[in-house]
């Protein structure tokens, strides 16, 4: 058996080309993992509604956060991969869930390789049915319809693996030494609650209330929140943080139904009006910088918080292609590239 990696991100457009957003957000909002209602549903929604007018918009704001090699995300996955590539005894593909290069393409280079045991290795610390899930089931799908002598092995979400939070919490003291930052928030992209009831395996613990989260649950495996909630308690216990200087909130809701609470754009403007002059954020979803950090929380935050009194707004880099994280990652890939394999 000859192994070999394969890493998943989300992907992006081709080009901030307007053609191009509407292009890939159709392969993205039409994930019925993403937007989960029956296909007809989503046609009218995602193809009468919001593709009619959100790639004008998302296109500029891709234009104020491209680079001239393409797309963060995607540049950033590739520095990343090909470090790996340079620090692992396996060979290391990159993918994109949405987007090229395809999970296809991904699979395809491995197997040209003579790989015929994958890990596949989606780049979320933490369980979503929106980007886990999707990548597992579309991976399946391709191993069957074209690959079906390939082995997969899969990486679990890593939100409270000891390596993952030692990491993130250096990255963070590390942009924040010598700052008096007043509060620390911790942003991740958000979710409808729908989708939480809905990889509740229990299918009755999640609440989403003030205690679900805190209390033990085989629901835990698969709740997004739980997992978020506990990235952030391990980092702040990690660096020691006071109760009350730091919180939790979640960014970019799309529609009209309800997403995970607190939303992030009415915490940082209720943070201005109550006095607050210096607020750190970091977006520990995210391992690699996007639209949703760079203008999202970078641009469009920063701007909230000056609109309403705040004078220093500090964001913490994703964790990308550094170096302490792509030892980690590294030395992740070769204690699975060097197990022996389990005897029948
Ligand atoms: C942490 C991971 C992510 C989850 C969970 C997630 C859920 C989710 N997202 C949308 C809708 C959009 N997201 C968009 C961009 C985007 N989303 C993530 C990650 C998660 N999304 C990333 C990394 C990015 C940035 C991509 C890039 O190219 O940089 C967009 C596109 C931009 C825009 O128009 O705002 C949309 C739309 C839904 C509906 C959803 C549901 C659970
Ligand atoms: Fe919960
Ligand atoms: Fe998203």
């Amino acid at each position: 058996m000859s192994k070999g990696v394969l890493l998943v991100n989300l992907g992006s457009p081709k080009s901030t080309d307007p053609k191009d957003v509407k292009e890939y957000l159709d392969e993205f909002l039409m994930d019925e993992r993403v937007i989960d209602v029956p296909y007809w549903a989503r046609v009218l929604l995602v193809r009468g509604i919001v593709l009619n007018t959100r790639p004008k918009k998302s296109a500029a704001a891709y234009q104020k956060i491209w680079w001239d090699e393409g797309s963060p995300l995607i540049v950033l996955s590739e520095r990343l991969q090909e470090k790996m590539d340079k620090n692992t005894s396996v060979p290391i593909a990159l993918a994109m869930r949405y987007g090229e290069p395809s999970i296809k393409s991904g699979l395809q280079e491995l197997y040209d390789k003579g790989v015929n045991e994958v890990l596949l290795f989606p780049l979320y610390p933490q369980f979503a049915m929106a980007t886990t899930e999707t990548i597992l089931v579309l991976a399946e799908q391709l191993r069957k319809e074209h690959f079906p002598k390939m082995q997969f092995t899969t990486v679990p979400p890593f939100y409270n693996h000891s390596d993952y939070i030692r990491v993130l919490a250096e990255s963070i003291a590390e942009k924040l030494k010598g700052k008096d930052f007043q509060h620390l928030l911790f942003s991740y992209h958000g979710v409808p609650e729908r989708h939480i009831r809905k990889s509740d395996v229990t299918k009755s613990h999640c609440k989403i209330d003030g205690s679900c989260c805190q209390t033990p649950s085989a629901a835990h495996q698969f709740c997004y929140r739980h997992q978020c909630y506990e990235t952030t308690r391990l980092v702040a216990e990690y660096l020691e943080l006071k109760e009350n200087s730091y919180s939790v909130s979640f960014q970019s809701r799309l529609g009209f139904d309800p997403w995970l609470q607190p939303y992030t754009d009415r915490t940082i403007e209720r943070f201005g009006k109550q006095g607050m002059k210096k607020l750190a954020i970091v977006t520990p979803a995210f391992v690699s910088d996007c639209l949703e950090t760079l203008e999202e929380i970078a641009m469009e935050g920063e701007e909230i918080f000056h609109e309403v009194g705040g004078e220093e707004f500090t964001v913490v880099p994703c964790l990308n292609d550094r170096d302490d994280w792509v030892k980690v990652l590294s030395r992740w890939v070769d204690e699975w590239a060097h197990q022996k394999p389990v005897e029948a």
